[in-house]
């Protein structure tokens, strides 16, 4: 049976504010890491699968909302801790559409599943921090994790769909740390680099300055180089954190991210976000700390480069707000040592500056909702005895 395609829809009512990327194609279903291709060695540690199988120029990013094709049934979820192999999944030949919210990663990488689950493609990375994650302090703050799932030799991790419990999300993801590769992509694009046209175009179309004389004559960068620009363009060197989309109740989303740098500018961005609401500010503020706590007493946390990965914002109508922790495909073991997340990166220290970037977030939304309360204190009308 043929993979099934997923498409990128504009949801009804949606308008495309500025610059916007990507809302609005068909998407590429091809899948890009296949239970083969995701496989490390037994003895790696590495979370930088073959980058040759984990890209391609042909593929691009989700940018917005997505119409996933439902998979399964809901029957054969089993939980993780009684998983000891590959569950089949049982796939049906007639296949529901449901709307959904992608705000980053590779397109076509998720599939809807039944029961408020969703599909993601294997990383075998992913699904091993997935696994350790059962037993840790992190444990609340994550997706709930059921296991993986197979067809036809191709492989997804099942999990819950956060969405599930909003009515109409404003959904809002922000990639942590102040470094978004590995270091041994830095040391991999050392030894044997790369060029990739691809990356040259999309850094091109934001800034035709960016590359060098000699990228412009190649027509191509590396990727280390390429992340390095990102990072230096947007907060995530200055700031630990950057924006990487919103889509709003409203149907709006934006992912034109890419040079929002100051704090003075997420401020503005994140009152948007939440039409400024004092509740939902101080919501959101309570769950990052709930997080800040829990990433203190996580082990996992201590032993891990967390690179790439996204806190995922989420309210509604209703006020009920929610932070999750998302995406751990390039969150890498260390093989000794412990991390302190919270000091400058040095090559070979491994260090990801994710607590510092969760520090400076926070203190982002709490300027955020001072600055809202400033600007809209209501001034007591005078009685008219007076
Ligand atoms: N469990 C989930 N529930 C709801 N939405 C999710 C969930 N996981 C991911 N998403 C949505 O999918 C988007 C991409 O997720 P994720 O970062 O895990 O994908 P990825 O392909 O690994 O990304 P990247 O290529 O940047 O590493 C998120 O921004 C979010 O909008
Ligand atoms: O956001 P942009 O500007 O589109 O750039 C992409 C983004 O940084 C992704 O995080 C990265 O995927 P990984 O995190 O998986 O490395 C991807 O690399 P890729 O093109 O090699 O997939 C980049 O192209």
């Amino acid at each position: 049976m043929a993979i099934p395609q997923v498409t990128i829809t504009p949801e009804h009512g949606s308008t495309l504010e500025g610059p916007q990327e990507d809302c609005g194609l068909i998407m590429d279903g091809t899948l890009r890491r296949t239970c083969s291709s995701t496989s490390i060695s037994s003895t790696g540690s590495s979370a930088l699968e073959s980058e040759d199988d984990l890209h391609s120029d042909s593929e691009s990013k989700s940018r917005g909302i997505v119409t996933l094709e439902q998979l399964g049934n809901p029957c054969e979820v089993k939980q993780w801790s009684k998983l000891k192999t590959f569950v089949h999944w049982p796939f049906r030949s007639s296949l529901k559409k449901v709307n959904w919210v992608q705000l980053a990663g590779h397109k076509g990488s998720f599939k809807s599943a039944e029961g408020g689950t969703i599909l993601k493609k294997l990383s075998d990375n992913e699904r091993r921090c997935f696994e350790k994650l059962q037993e840790d302090s992190l444990l609340s703050f994550i997706p709930q994790y059921h296991g993986v799932v197979e067809k036809d030799g191709q492989c997804f991790l099942h999990m819950s769909d956060l969405l599930l419990p909003f009515d109409q999300p404003n959904v809002m993801d922000c990639k942590m740390g102040v470094r978004t590769y590995l270091e041994e992509e830095l040391v991999r694009a050392r030894e044997h680099p790369r060029p990739r046209e691809d990356l040259y175009k999309k850094m091109v179309e934001v800034d035709r300055e960016a590359p060098t004389a000699e990228e412009h004559s190649q027509v191509a960068v590396t990727k280390p180089r390429y992340m390095q620009w990102r990072e230096t363009l947007s907060s995530t060197h200055t700031l630990g954190y950057r924006i990487e989309g919103i889509k709003k109740s409203d149907g709006t989303c934006r992912t034109d991210f890419k040079k929002t740098r100051l704090q003075q500018d997420i401020i503005k961005v994140f009152q948007d976000f939440v039409g400024g609401n004092i509740d939902i500010m101080q919501s959101y503020l309570s769950r990052l700390a709930e997080i800040q706590l829990a990433l203190s007493k996580s082990y996992f946390f201590k032993q891990h480069e967390v690179i790439g990965s996204s806190l995922l914002f989420l309210h509604d109508i209703s006020g009920k707000a929610q932070v999750w922790m998302i995406d751990f495909g390039k969150t890498t073991a260390l093989a000794e040592g412990q991390l302190l997340h919270n000091v400058p990166w040095q090559e070979g220290n491994r260090e990801d500056g994710y607590l510092w970037g969760l520090q400076n977030l926070i203190h982002t939304i709490e300027a955020a909702k001072e600055s809202y309360s400033q600007n809209n204190q209501t001034v007591p009308t005078p009685s008219p005895d007076f």
